[in-house]
């Protein structure tokens, strides 16, 4: 069924809110305000709309930069369009999902809104691909499980394009089927690792951690294991953890998510004493090599773990994947007598809800930063420092 709409106010997931005969559609590929005709799905609830037809394009619609394959889902709006988009994602999270958060913030004189970091184009040094039946490397077409071969992807850095470019010479290294991840690490040169095995050229293997260089620090990574996609998100990240939690020398900190020792390297040169948790065994082991004068605990992180690992602690960050630290452990950490608490969140509802259940148990915040480090994407990064 196609149908005419006009286009609302976006939300979380890339879409813009839109309503038939009272029924609420989530409208992919629109522009708020934008006049529209859309496909409908309606075996999903709520419905879908996928943009057919612009009747009245928006002044911030541009040409897609990319929608060869999936992962660019805001390539057809200015960028100064995506940081207004991210940004009312992210108050409307918090107006609804935040109780009296919003109110807080405003009290204290607070507005959120994400920050442009660099350039939109060029800057992702990891890409994650897949080998089709031919050989040829290739992505997903937007939700869908049909692979699209591809020869360029621009959000990528230049090492990483240089590579699918010139992918006939790695004939044999993957093979159909094969998950392959090419990296553009900034401490050295590319590499392409396939299952385990890691190469810095075609036929030559190398180790399986790549070097990264961020802020005047060194880290050795496992290819395939988690780092900060964004070529400036680990200076970015440092700086907004780091100095918004005012470290001093004599701190104790506590740190949570740490993965392979972004934070934990520079917390061992700038605090007295830094603990950290980390529940991946690869990551663990790159972190004990990174920050050796860390003490570094492999767990599953919950609320119990929350609250005795922070302890004692003067300064507490955390970092956790997309589902954040639930409410326990929010309350957990506000509990503790840590005099700033940073918390890195990357999904807009749980950083109101986590926020949120900080604030309740009488925490302050004293800054909420957002950046822009998934340019054209509808993914945020945010930094909130509470006291
Ligand atoms: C967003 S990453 C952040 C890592 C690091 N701070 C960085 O920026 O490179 C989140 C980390 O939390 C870890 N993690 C996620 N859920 C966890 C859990 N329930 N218990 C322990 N670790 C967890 C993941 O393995 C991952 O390394």
């Amino acid at each position: 069924m196609r149908i005419d709409i006009e286009a609302g106010q976006p939300v979380h997931g890339g879409y813009t809110l839109a309503r038939i005969d009272g029924r609420i559609v989530l409208v992919e590929g629109a522009a708020p305000g934008e006049k529209v005709e859309v496909e409908i799905d309606d075996t999903q609830k709520p419905w879908r709309g996928t943009v057919t037809a612009v009747h009245e394009p928006s002044a911030d619609r541009v040409p897609h930069i990319w929608d060869v394959a999936g992962g660019a889902e805001l390539g057809y709006l200015k960028r100064s369009a995506q940081l207004d988009w991210k940004t009312a994602v992210l108050n409307d999270a918090i107006d609804h999902l935040g109780g009296g958060l919003a109110d807080h913030l405003k009290q204290g004189g607070l507005t959120v809104k994400v920050n442009e970091v660099g350039p939109g184009l060029g800057t992702r040094t990891r890409l994650d691909l897949e080998v089709d039946e031919s050989g040829k490397l290739a992505m997903y077409a937007h939700g869908t499980n049909t692979l699209v071969p591809i020869d360029s992807m621009p959000l990528a850095a230049v090492a990483i394009n240089d590579i699918i470019a010139d992918q006939e010479a790695w004939t044999g290294t993957w093979q159909p089927g094969d998950s392959v991840r090419i990296l553009a690490p900034s401490g050295q040169g590319p590499a392409v690792a396939v299952g385990k095995d890691v190469y810095r050229a075609p036929g030559q293997k190398t180790s399986s951690r790549v070097m990264e260089r961020a802020a005047g620090y060194t880290w050795e990574v496992t290819a395939t294991g988690f780092w900060q996609t964004h070529e400036k998100a680990p200076v970015t990240l440092l700086d907004a953890v780091i100095k918004g939690a005012r470290l001093r020398k004599s701190d104790r900190v506590a740190e949570f998510y740490g993965g392979a020792g972004l934070f934990t390297l520079p917390l061992t040169k700038q605090a007295r004493a830094v603990r950290m948790w980390e529940g991946n065994a690869g990551a663990v082991r790159d972190a004990k090599r990174n920050a050796p004068d860390a003490k570094i605990t492999q767990s599953p992180i919950n609320a119990k773990v929350l609250a005795e690992g922070s302890r004692g602690a003067d300064v507490v960050i955390a970092d956790p994947s997309r589902s954040g630290l639930g409410i326990p452990g929010a309350k957990a950490l506000a509990a503790s007598d840590a005099q700033a608490i940073a918390l890195v969140s990357c999904d807009p509802a749980a950083l109101a809800r986590d926020v949120s259940a900080m604030v309740e148990e009488g925490r302050t915040v004293q800054s909420l930063a957002s950046y822009d480090l998934f340019p054209h994407t509808m993914h945020i990064e945010a930094v909130t420092i509470l006291s």
